[in-house]
């Protein structure tokens, strides 16, 4: 089957870059992204491509070759549906809020309401491609939604879960590990996997594209994020040994990752990973796993969300403890909000939890990102819904100058990897700070041996 026309539904940090690089590196392929959000369809379309909703380095120029093109964000969901050969569904899959669940399972209602859409609509056969990811065996789920509510045509299911990470999503994309595609072994699957392969070997070898049964990619994409997320974990619960025993991390994780058998990637210790998935998808991993009965199982990979959670929580009492056991209307800087460098996204960022600890001991927050607005600060502290929003209102301060951010406090924070961080006039801020002046580097990114020459007290991660 020859593929000229795809569809998203879903123009978020997966599906807007995933469809923009299809879009570049298949001219020949009409692809159209939509949403039911309005806004982030017109910012899609905004003139002038720096302004898209989503920062992610190379984006906006990849977006400006193709926009246009033969590349479209639109919120006409059922037009795009109706035209598409492959249809691929790249919603949100949050963790569940209520009900059966909650606080553990995938919400999977937007995901459902994609599939009777896609059957409401479809009046041609139809490849589906969940791009979201998804606990296993959702395909029959959408399978029995689609055969059961459609219009009686074909609907070929495949998984193809995305592995790419924020801040590095083009390169990722252009240049992927793998690319993994779950079908039928019927010859009606082998068509659609075929031509699903047939459009990522416009610019990815084939070698590097994996086809498996649905339920093995559907579990790999699950068991990926939990085995990344394990390793982060693992040299997190190492820091606290470390600085109990004079080790330091950065050492240790030197000399383990030497050995080719561990690799030296995913090894730095940090204030705790933060981001929409890890968590999400770990939760959701202990999930399936209790559902099998599978309680060991379970209660192993349980053990990864709760040292991180762990590790976020001793970061702030560290600040705390070290400023004399009191950071009362102190003025602690935070340089970072973003969950990593790189990108705009702050969801399940390690400095919501540790802004929001801070608070509770009455301290003003001084934050400073290069990418992240004043009111999506406030939107993620009032999320956590522990105090009103007048209140995180006042705790909190917002600086487009991160000099201007670090005048006077009492002790900077570091949250976020940014370079930029690395490269500041450090004397010019500590002779603008409160004295003695700390730093709590939750990234080790600075130069400790510098920074104590200056006059610092410098607390880094596991050393
Ligand atoms: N953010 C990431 O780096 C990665 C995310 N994923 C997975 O990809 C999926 C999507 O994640 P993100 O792109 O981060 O989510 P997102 O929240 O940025 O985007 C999802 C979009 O889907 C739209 N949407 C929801 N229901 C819809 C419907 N019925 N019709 C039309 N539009 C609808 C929402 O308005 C939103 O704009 C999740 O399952 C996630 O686990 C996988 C790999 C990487
Ligand atoms: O499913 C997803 O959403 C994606 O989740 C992660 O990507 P992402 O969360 O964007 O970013 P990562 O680079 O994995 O970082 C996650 C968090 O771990 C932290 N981290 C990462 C690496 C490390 O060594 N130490 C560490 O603390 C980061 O600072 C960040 O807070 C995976 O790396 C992707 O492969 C996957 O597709």
């Amino acid at each position: 089957m020859k593929i000229t026309k795809i569809c998203c539904i879903g123009a978020g940090y997966v599906g807007g870059p995933t469809m923009a690089v299809i879009a570049q590196k298949c001219p020949h392929i009409q692809v159209t992204v939509v949403d039911l959000n309005e806004q982030r369809i017109k910012d899609w379309n905004d003139p002038n491509t720096e302004n898209i909703p989503i920062y992610e380095p190379g984006l906006s120029e990849v977006v400006a070759e193709a926009r246009g093109r033969n590349l479209f964000f639109s919120t006409n969901v059922e037009k795009a549906i109706d035209d598409a050969q492959i249809i691929f569904i790249s919603v949100n899959t949050p963790t569940k809020t209520y009900g059966k669940g909650k606080g553990m399972a995938a919400d999977l209602k937007f995901i459902e309401l994609c599939a009777r859409q896609i059957a409401k609509v479809s009046k041609s056969n139809k490849i589906v491609v969940e791009k979201s990811t998804l606990p296993v065996r959702t395909a029959e789920a959408i399978k029995s939604i689609l055969d059961n509510t459609g219009n009686g045509v074909q609907f070929q299911i495949l998984s193809n879960p995305e592995f790419l990470a924020e801040g590095t999503a083009i390169t990722d994309l252009l240049n992927p590990d793998r690319i993994l595609i779950g079908g039928d072994s019927t010859p009606e699957g082998e068509d659609a996997i075929n031509a699903l392969v047939d459009v990522y070997a416009n610019w990815v070898s084939k070698d590097k594209i994996l086809t498996t049964n649905v339920w093995s990619s559907e579990l790999s994409k699950l068991t990926a994020n939990a085995f990344l997320a394990q390793r982060i974990s693992s040299i997190n619960a190492m820091s606290e040994l470390c600085e109990k025993t004079g080790a330091d991390v950065s050492e240790v994780a030197r000399a383990i990752g030497m050995d080719s058998r561990i690799g030296s990637k995913f090894l730095k210790a940090s204030v705790g990973f933060g981001g929409s998935c890890f968590q999400k998808d770990i939760l959701n991993l202990v999930y399936i796993a209790k559902s099998y009965g599978l309680n060991e199982v379970a209660d192993y990979w349980e053990q990864v969300i709760i040292m991180n959670d762990y590790q976020k929580r001793r970061f702030s009492n560290k600040i705390v403890q070290t400023l004399y056991n009191t950071v009362a209307d102190k003025k602690i800087t935070f340089l970072g909000w973003a969950f990593k460098k790189d990108t705009n996204d702050t969801r399940e960022s390690a400095a919501i939890y540790v802004a929001d600890d801070l608070i509770n001991e009455q301290a003003k927050i001084s934050v400073y990102d290069p990418k992240v607005s004043r009111n999506k600060i406030l939107s993620d502290l009032d999320y956590l819904q522990t105090r009103s929003s007048s209140e995180n209102n006042d705790a909190v301060l917002t600086f487009d100058n991160s000099y201007e951010a670090c005048k006077g406090a009492h002790a900077i924070a570091i949250l976020t990897e940014w370079d930029e961080f690395v490269k500041y006039d450090w004397q010019k801020i500590y002779d603008s700070m409160q004295k003695p002046a700390f730093v709590f580097d939750g990234r080790n990114i600075l130069n400790a041996k510098e920074l104590k020459s200056i006059g610092f007290i410098y607390n880094g991660i596991g050393s």
